[in-house]
């Protein structure tokens, strides 16, 4: 990591301005009723610098779009700024994603900001299975990446209502004939296990469009964890729900359940993260390092 500089939570906490204002108690007890479950003080420690550094990238990429117009005598177009969040399937990036949103709206009120996450890019799971690839669910092949390249063109050039498929956990599929609508944004997340790939068949990548990358990481027996307490959570709620693809589950003694959840993770998360995810770490803007209980304990800054 020897591009990068390290800080732990102390130092890194000082790099926010003391000429702006710290977030207030009050929004964040709006954030604790929006999600109970991130650390407050990772919040004030760690995001808001983040979201301050986040922003002075954003003025300087905005200051180069305008510079690019100018030279070529061209009227400037609002391409939005893209924050692409990576790491292994349940290191907390979606969760993160949605924390960024809401504070890049408490401290940027006048820029909007959208997110998406790369799975609705996943081929649904019927394609998967005549492509005989379900067990490689999450994989680089398992993307439609023509697609989600055709998506962030379409977003980098400005247009209104560009449509993005969704992905359900719950139906473990891509939700056919729903879409999000990305409306020029001033900052689109794009969230996903392989928004720093570059996959071989590609000559264009997800990073290409990305004017910021963050990576989260964490030891692989904490993410294990992880992995299987968000499982049992899925598994819960799906107690009535016949529908839902975990359903199948609840039919199962809790250490039965568990037991295919871990050989899910052994077989197919696991050796994903090792050969195609962890891989690109290095290629971060930012890396956030978590310990137990998701707390932030390390702080990487890429240097060039
Ligand atoms: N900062 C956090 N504090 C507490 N729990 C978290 C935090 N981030 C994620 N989690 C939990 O960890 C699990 C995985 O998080 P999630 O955001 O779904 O991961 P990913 O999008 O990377 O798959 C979920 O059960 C989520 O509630
Ligand atoms: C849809 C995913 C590829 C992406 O995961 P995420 O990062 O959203 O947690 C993953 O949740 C997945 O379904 N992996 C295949 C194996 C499994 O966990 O069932």
């Amino acid at each position: 990591m020897d591009n990068f500089y390290a800080y732990d939570k102390a130092t890194w906490e000082q790099f926010y301005p003391t000429n702006l204002n710290p977030i207030t108690l009050a929004d964040l007890e709006n954030l604790k009723a929006f999600n109970d479950k991130v650390s407050l003080d990772d919040v004030t420690k760690v995001y808001m610098p983040l979201v301050h550094l986040i922003s002075e990238a954003l003025a300087s990429y905005r200051q180069w779009q305008d510079k690019k117009s100018d030279f070529l005598h061209r009227k400037p177009v609002k391409a939005p700024f893209i924050v692409g969040i990576s790491g292994s399937v349940a290191v907390g990036k979606s969760t993160t994603a949605r924390l960024l949103q809401y504070l890049f709206a408490y401290l940027l009120p006048n820029r909007k900001t959208q997110l998406i996450t790369t799975d609705g890019f996943l081929y649904p799971t019927k394609i998967l299975e005549e492509k005989g690839i379900l067990a490689r669910k999450g994989f680089p092949e398992s993307y439609d990446m023509t697609a989600l390249i055709d998506f962030l063109v379409k977003v980098k050039e400005g247009q209104p209502k560009v449509k993005a498929p969704l992905y359900s956990h719950q139906v473990y599929d891509v939700i056919p004939d729903q879409f999000a609508e990305i409306n020029n944004p001033d900052i689109l997340i794009v969230e996903g296990i392989n928004t720093l790939q570059i996959p071989a068949e590609q000559n264009i990548y997800v990073s290409d469009f990305t004017d910021f990358s963050i990576y989260i990481d964490a030891d692989v027996n904490l993410i294990e964890d992880w992995f299987l307490n968000r499982f049992q959570q899925l598994v819960k709620t799906s107690a009535n729900d016949p529908e839902n693809y975990l359903y199948r589950y609840t039919k199962y003694s809790d250490e039965e359940a568990l037991a295919m959840a871990r050989h899910t993770w052994e077989t197919i998360n696991l050796p994903n993260l090792n050969e195609f995810i962890l891989p690109t770490r290095d290629r971060a803007n930012v890396i956030i390092h978590k310990g137990p209980q998701h707390r932030i304990d390390q702080i990487y800054l890429r240097k060039y």
